[in-house]
């Protein structure tokens, strides 16, 4: 197991790219292999949870060429093959959820499961909704977790789907609908959270020519179609990002994020408001942010806050800013409330809770509920863990470049989604050390 030892940072200061879009990545790795032709993606990301894409993409008969800049996947028109073995797609929840529909494209049986974290990842809404679809897909155990089980064939018609718990049920559904027996008709029933998410997947269907029609009531109609092969760039993830704006907002100085577009679907995007509701200040532009903060005073004893001040924020879109933002309030002047985020819960770990408890353990005064929290800045150093989860390995390092003295156990669960990370965070001038 890696840890990671994080000291007391000062300003920081300089230019750099934000890494590409988990998101999309996955995206533009599906539709290029159900897509018609030969696509070239430029700039994927390259990180566990995507190659576990890629990987299963390949197991299903895809055949796809890794180059420096990017790949070109060779398109089956979903024509996939029976994969060999077990699919295990590791710690990955989107390629869980998105490959559990299109799975149903491919003849025989196939079977997806992942590790101890991906096993407690919930199912049985999609499950249940894609019965309705005509597509046999089960738990093989009694409590709708995986392994699942997906038998070929995918009639389609109409279904409903709760929107409480992931989008991902919803996009899985959706990049797959075009390749059913007939249209489908989706309609999601009660709340609709994560909801941007959805909104990249529709657009990046259309950028490989597939149309779906949004009709009022939160219902989608897609007719039969065939996805194109494309020359498709990878735009920069918001959500990485908002660890490298956020330690230019925690320590001062004046850091740009390269890759970053002012008119992306991503959700994430709403750390530009958070940091600069806290006291940062942000100027984006077509393609990058800058991020300027005022410096920290310094302290040399008790519990350390920067100049940013607390915020109310409704994470209900954006539930993987959780703990980034908790992060930031825990450092942040006066009380914060994170709101909207039980979906949270369900992620890699229980976020609400592993967030709670490793803050609490650098001296932070945190309350817990189950669709909130409530931070009150000032933090010491100390030791906590990842549960293996990247983004509180990537979260609470921010709280130690501004303590010093914490140490992260499990700090190899970045690779998740940020390979990189501990490389740019050095390169901006933060002081990590991996042991
Ligand atoms: O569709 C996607 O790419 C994602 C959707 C979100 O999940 P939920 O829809 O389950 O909130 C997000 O947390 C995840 O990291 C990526
Ligand atoms: C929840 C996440 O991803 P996934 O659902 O793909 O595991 C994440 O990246 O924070």
């Amino acid at each position: 197991m890696v840890e990671l030892k994080v000291e007391k940072a000062s300003e920081i200061k300089g230019a750099v790219k934000a890494p590409p879009s988990k998101s999309y990545t996955h995206r533009a790795l599906l539709l290029a292999c159900l897509a018609r032709g030969q696509s070239r993606l430029r700039d994927p990301l390259y990180s566990a949870d995507t190659l576990a894409t890629l990987k299963a993409c390949q197991a299903l008969g895809c055949d796809i060429e890794l180059e420096d800049e990017g790949c070109t996947v060779q398109g089956t028109a979903g024509e996939l093959k029976t994969p060999e073995n077990v699919l295990n797609l590791e710690n990955s929840g989107t390629t869980l959820r998105f490959l559990t529909t299109m799975t149903s494209l491919a003849p025989g049986c196939s079977v997806l499961t992942g590790d101890n974290s991906l096993r407690t990842r919930p199912m049985q809404d999609l499950l249940d909704s894609l019965q309705k679809l005509g597509v046999a897909a089960y738990s093989t155990r009694s409590n709708g977790l995986p392994p699942v089980v997906v038998k070929s064939g995918f009639s389609g018609g109409k279904s409903d789907i709760k929107g409480s718990v992931s989008s991902q049920y919803i996009s899985s559904i959706l990049l797959s609908a075009p390749y059913a027996q007939n249209p489908v008709d989706l309609q999601v029933v009660g709340a609709f959270k994560s909801r941007p998410y959805v909104e990249m997947t529709l657009d990046i269907m259309d950028k490989f020519g597939v149309q779906c029609r949004q009709e009022p009531g939160n219902k989608f109609h897609l007719d039969q179609q065939t996805y194109q092969a494309r020359d498709y760039t990878i735009e920069g993830d918001y959500s990485s990002a908002s660890y490298l704006m956020s330690a230019a907002a925690i320590l001062g100085g004046e850091v740009t994020v390269l890759n970053l577009f002012k008119d992306s679907q991503q959700g994430d995007k709403l750390i530009l408001d958070i940091l600069e509701k806290m006291g940062a200040s942000i100027k984006a532009r077509e393609d990058q942010v800058t991020v300027k903060g005022d410096s920290p005073e310094s302290k040399t004893t008790g519990k350390i806050t920067s100049p940013l001040t607390s915020i109310d924020v409704n994470l209900e879109n954006s539930p993987d800013l959780l703990p980034t933002v908790a992060a930031l309030a825990a450092v942040a002047q006066g009380t914060s409330h994170i709101v909207g985020v039980e979906h949270a819960r369900y992620k890699e770990t229980d976020r609400v809770h592993t967030m709670a408890l490793e803050l609490s353990k650098l001296g932070v005064d945190v309350t817990e509920e189950r669709d909130s929290l409530t931070i009150t800045g000032g933090a010491h150093g100390g030791v906590v863990e990842s549960h293996t989860d990247h983004r509180l390995v990537m979260s609470l390092t921010l709280v130690g470049l501004l303590t010093g003295e914490v140490r992260i156990n499990g700090a190899e669960a970045y690779q998740v989604s940020f390979p990189n990370f501990p490389q740019v965070m050095e390169d901006l001038g933060c002081p990590i050390k991996i042991i």
